[in-house]
């Protein structure tokens, strides 16, 4: 018996604390979970989910002529916008419905209202106060927009799935995933789409392999390019009404030359931070570090029943992670079943068009770990669908091998179907598998992820 109203408070009813609540719920703790705004988080609510809804709708611009080549004749079709935002926004709404449900089903008591601390063992929500004798923060992050003139004009991923008119100019600064999608995503529902971006690639920290590949795809689905821009330089101007486009991006170029972007919407995709600064973390004093929550490997903060998982803990910020960590919190402290989660080898996908994949070390990083012990496998080809249908479209491959026995330490793709190759090829890198177990592994043909096994 404890003196706490609850054994468990979780702040942020999102992926990781969705998680967490129902599986510390089911070894018999006490749990309540508190979330400001709609339960399923960024992932399921304005992240994840929708954003891929949005890539498959994106998808079928391309049927028309794709499927020409293949003996059909299907006329080029309109995109009605408005159909396509109001049906995701009641898949995401089932979505709501159904994780309040699951919370009801597993035992964890709902608090609506956006949650701070009192003190190290107590929560307010809104004018009610709760103790409890462990603390969960999964509060994830929310997007960074810089300091630049006029980005008060520029929107974030938030507002990209309740545009009140589709534009017919579209302009995204930043280069990362958020970045890359929605270019993606935007250019196959029909608008005429600009990247600005502060290096020559896009995708920071991939494979440069990768980086390339993408890029020349997104160009070649006629995606204009601003790339290595002066982003001291940027700035954002609202238009008069007679004026074509409602905005204008104006930035000097890398020789120092202005340039200008028109554009209805600019989405800025310049990053994510997380969202500390409306609990009260002083109150409890609890440790941040570079605007994220310190924690260790157990995912605890300087306070020792005080835990933090997620996005607000900046560690590798994807849903399966902040899941992962949620149930070996709750496994270990109140299972008994001790583990924590390793962040190496997380395998991850970025939904561009066309798509990437990828699990382990670039080849950057693993010259410069292993120098040259390392040695590269790597395949480009016309993936077969694209025989009859046409068009540019290309699939990379690469596999990064160390050592005599070639042990496999990265795998990298752009292509067609790259998320859910990697998906299943992520075991090898994860088991410590070598060249010769992908050689003895009987290919599957005619199929692209066959390269896998094939590579000489
Ligand atoms: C546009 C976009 C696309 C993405 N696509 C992918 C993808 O394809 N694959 C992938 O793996 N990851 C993707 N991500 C990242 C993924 O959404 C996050 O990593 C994941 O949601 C993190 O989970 P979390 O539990 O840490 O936080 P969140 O899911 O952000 O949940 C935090 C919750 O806490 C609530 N909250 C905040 N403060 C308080 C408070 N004080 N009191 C009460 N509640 C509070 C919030 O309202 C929110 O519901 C995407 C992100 C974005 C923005
Ligand atoms: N498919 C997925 O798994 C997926 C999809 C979306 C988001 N996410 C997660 O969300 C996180 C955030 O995504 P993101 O794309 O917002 O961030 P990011 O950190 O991946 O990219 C931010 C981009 O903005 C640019 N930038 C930053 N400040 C700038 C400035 N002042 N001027 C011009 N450019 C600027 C950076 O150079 C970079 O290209 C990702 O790191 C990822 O963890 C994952």
């Amino acid at each position: 018996m404890t003196d706490f109203d609850y054994d468990l408070f979780v702040i942020g009813a999102g992926s990781g604390g969705l998680a967490a609540s129902k599986r510390a719920a089911s070894y018999g703790a006490k749990v309540a979970i508190a979330e400001g705004d709609l339960v399923g988080g960024t992932c399921v609510i304005r992240g994840c989910v929708p954003k891929k809804l949005m890539v498959y709708a994106s998808h079928f611009s391309h049927f028309p002529h794709e499927s020409a080549g293949y003996g059909w004749t299907i006329p080029e079709g309109t995109l009605d916008w408005e159909k396509l935002r109001d049906a995701i926004q009641t898949e995401v709404s089932r979505l709501n419905k159904l994780h309040i449900s699951f919370l009801s089903k597993n035992n964890v008591e709902l608090i609506s209202g956006f949650a701070k601390f009192v003190d190290a063992h107590t929560v307010a929500v809104g004018d009610r106060q709760f103790t409890a004798e462990r603390i969960l923060i999964s509060v994830g992050g929310e997007a960074f927009k810089p300091d630049l003139a006029g980005i008060e004009y520029a929107i974030t991923s938030k507002e990209m799935f309740l545009l009140p008119q589709f534009p017919k100019r579209f302009a995204v600064i930043g280069g990362g995933y958020i970045g890359t999608e929605f270019a993606g995503i935007m250019r196959g529902l029909g608008s005429e789409v600009t990247q600005i971006i502060r290096d020559h690639y896009v995708l920071k920290g991939f494979d440069n392999d990768v980086r390339i590949n993408v890029q020349e795809g997104m160009v070649n689905h006629d995606i204009n390019f601003h790339t290595c821009i002066d982003s001291n330089s940027l700035k954002i101007i609202k238009n008069s009404q007679e004026h074509e486009n409602a905005l204008t991006i104006a930035f000097n170029d890398a020789e120092g030359k202005a340039q200008q972007v028109n554009a209805d919407v600019v989405l800025a995709a310049t990053g994510r931070k997380p969202n500390l600064a409306p609990l009260s973390l002083e109150q409890a004093g609890i440790a941040v570090v570079n605007d994220a929550i310190a924690v260790t490997e157990d995912s605890c903060t300087n306070q020792p029943h005080i835990y933090a998982i997620g996005d607000c803990t900046n560690r590798v910020n994807l849903t399966p992670v902040a899941i992962a960590e949620g149930r070996a919190f709750a496994d270990t402290v109140y299972g008994h079943k001790p583990h924590f989660i390793s962040h190496k080898n997380i395998p991850s996908a970025v939904f561009s068009q066309p798509e990437a994949a990828t699990v382990g070390l670039s080849e950057e990083t693993a010259r410069e770990l292993y120098g040259n012990r390392v040695k590269v496998y790597k395949t480009k080809f016309r993936p077969m669908f694209y025989s009859l249908a046409g068009g540019e479209a290309k699939t990379m491959m690469k596999l990064i091998v160390v050592g005599e026995e070639e042990r496999v330490v990265g795998l990298h793709m752009v292509g067609k179907d790259a998320a859910e190759i990697i998906q299943g090829m992520s075991l090898v890198v994860t088991m410590g598998g070598c060249k010769k177990d992908l050689d003895n592994t009987m290919a599957m043909h005619p199929t692209a992820a066959e390269e896998f096994v094939t590579m000489q």
